[in-house]
């Protein structure tokens, strides 16, 4: 059990300044000495107001007044650099906290173990690393740092305030527990009805996203009609939700200006009669005023920051929770022998859960050099077999073990044996890049001569040289489609790049025809003369050439021997044999009366 202790919310935060955290520290600063400048200005008014207005007739009321002019344009520029310097500094530093979160969780994703991935959705782990990322950054880069601004402009104003009359600040200041209250009180109870529009929009966007991958579906299917109609339906949904936070957000502002409208006719009526009452001078209650208007924006922002960052709060926990994930940990001795040894199963069971066994007791030896073809109904543990061969699943203590020139592989170090077996999926995925990229991915540098030689043995070599780019031909959305078949000879390719000393075709030449699987095999088998071949097959054809076939079922082993000794025995190969070969013939004279 991991008795490690988790790191608090501010802990994963903290963890991301690193680096950037002085760049928030000067912002904060530039922006006290914006605010600071701002609050000058009303007090040059107050004293041209007071002191210069009843004398400007004379020069020396006149060079007074511009001296006043003087410092109300050079708190102005002030204030302007201040400004720039504060915005700057903390683009600069939320830049560096996106970039130090997004490098994190990137490199960490990369490292997590191969069943963490298959346990979660890819769509789940991309909303975690963009949504509920830009959530936190909106805490950290604009929240925090508003609520500081806010905090010390309220601090300093409502300060000056009471330094020039008690009594109108304590009218004045009677009304921010209400407006920031209010605000608060809203968003807290409106958030439910964002996160309702937020959903609505996934579920719309994940309709579109669908269709637009699944588009041969859709037509093969006519499905277009009901698509349609569920498009509408949740876009009527999203639209309805709008609509009615639209409602409400109206109704929140109106009532938001009508509590300020109060607020501000207070403070003029109450100052008025102490101005009148002589308690107050003109050019004060200029400034006071002035002063009220500036907070009132930012005290009534002050309320839904406050309840948004309550929101921030959930998404650094989701993002903890990949974060906190364990990454692919080297328990072993990560040895590093050579590969080319006999591959031995002793005794493996294995279970991805508890309660479905998936492989039992099975015992096999794969001789080095040899080819090794696998056969089995689907589902009956063919693909987990070569999971645990590549160690994207280790084999729990006391559930047998997997040697390879007589070491565990457990005592192997993962990347060197993942480099060593050259793995061939049914459905192989390739990069959005040029099918070039696509074969030598594995190369430091690549070599044109040994690309074009691997898509040769791999019989896929005219096919690219057919397309008008060649080689640098793009695969994908943003270039050709490639056949199921062409994409699993880029594939083969690929794989034939890594030299490796074990090979594994999981049933990858199930799109290609047979002439073309037996071409490929036959130069496979010339070029890569000394490695290990595991060949999983649904085709007799692919598998009789192989020098040992294990046939299994339901996780354990029912036959094992060469070709000609397993069609001369009774059991599921020789009737999966007789079955292919009557559908060949069939098929062969079909085309003979044709
Ligand atoms: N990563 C996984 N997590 C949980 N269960 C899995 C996982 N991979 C496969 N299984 C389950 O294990 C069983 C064996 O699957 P496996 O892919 O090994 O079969 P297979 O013989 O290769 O089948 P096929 O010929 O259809 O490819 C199946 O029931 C499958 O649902």
């Amino acid at each position: 059990m991991n008795t490690e202790k988790k790191p608090g919310k501010f802990q994963v935060i903290f963890r991301f300044l690193k680096g950037s955290f002085y760049l928030f520290v000067l912002s904060l600063v530039f922006s006290v000495l914006f605010t600071a400048c701002n609050a000058l200005t009303p007090q040059i008014i107050r004293y041209a107001v007071d002191h210069i207005l009843t004398g400007v007739g004379d020069s020396y009321g006149r060079h007074l007044l511009f001296l006043a002019a003087g410092a109300v344009l050079v708190a102005a520029i002030l204030s302007g650099i201040f400004n720039y310097f504060s915005k700057m500094t903390l683009a600069k530093g939320s830049e560096n906290f996106m970039k130090n979160i997004r490098d994190t969780l990137f490199h960490h994703i990369e490292k997590l173990p191969f069943a963490w991935h298959v346990r979660h959705q890819t769509g789940e782990i991309i909303q975690r690393c963009t949504s509920d990322v830009e959530v936190i950054r909106n805490f950290v880069c604009n929240q925090m740092p508003d609520v500081f601004r806010i905090v010390f402009l309220m601090v300093l104003y409502l300060g000056i305030m009471f330094s020039m009359n008690v009594k109108l600040s304590l009218v004045a200041a009677a009304f921010i527990p209400v407006i920031v209250g209010y605000s608060g009180f809203f968003y807290s109870k409106i958030g439910d009805r964002f996160m309702k529009a937020d959903e609505a929009e996934g579920a719309l966007s994940s309709t579109v996203q669908e269709n637009l991958t699944g588009v041969r579906v859709v037509r093969a299917f006519g499905r277009e009609k009901f698509e349609i109609d569920r498009f509408d339906e949740r876009n009527e949904r999203f639209a309805g939700l709008w609509i009615k936070l639209g409602g409400i957000m109206s109704a929140y502002w109106a009532t938001g200006d009508f509590i300020t409208g109060i607020q501000i006719l207070t403070v003029l009526v109450t100052g008025t009669v102490l101005v009148v009452h002589q308690e107050l001078t003109l050019g004060e209650f200029l400034a006071f005023v002035s002063y009220n208007s500036s907070l009132t924006w930012p005290i009534r922002s002050l309320g839904r920051i406050l309840s948004d960052m309550s929101k921030a709060g959930v998404s650094v926990e989701r993002v903890a929770y990949i974060l906190d994930a364990e990454e692919e940990k080297e328990e072993g001795k990560a040895l590093q022998p050579p590969l080319d040894g006999d591959i031995c199963f002793e005794h493996v069971t294995f279970a991805y859960d508890e309660e479905h066994p998936i492989l039992e007791d099975m015992s096999f030896t794969i001789p080095a050099g040899s080819t090794f073809g696998i056969l089995g109904s689907t589902g009956s543990g063919k693909s987990t077999l070569m999971h645990l061969l590549n160690r994207l699943y280790d084999l729990p203590p006391g559930n047998g073990r997997i040697t390879i020139g007589g070491v565990d592989i457990r005592d192997i170090k993962r990347e060197y044996l993942r480099a060593h077996i050259g793995m061939v999926l049914q459905e192989p995925f390739l990069f959005s890049r040029s099918i070039g990229e696509n074969i030598s991915i594995t190369e430091e540098t690549p070599h044109e001569e040994r690309i074009h030689h691997a898509a040769e043995i791999a019989c896929v070599d005219e096919a690219i040289e057919h397309f008008t780019d060649g080689y640098n031909t793009i695969v994908g959305e943003r270039g050709v489609t490639l056949s199921g078949g062409q994409k699993q000879r880029v594939a083969i390719a690929r794989t034939l790049m890594m030299k490796a000393p074990i090979l594994v075709f999981d049933d990858s030449l199930s799109a290609v025809d047979a002439e073309t699987d037996a071409k490929i095999r036959h130069a496979l088998k010339a070029e890569m003369e000394k490695a290990t071949v595991l060949l999983i097959s649904h085709r007799i054809n692919s598998l009789k050439q192989a020098d040992l076939i294990l046939v299994m079922d339901k996780g354990k082993i029912c036959e094992l021997g060469t070709h000609e000794e397993l069609i001369s025995q009774e059991g599921i190969y020789k009737d999966i044999y007789e079955i292919q070969m009557n559908s060949d013939i069939r098929v062969m004279e079909g085309g003979k009366k044709a």
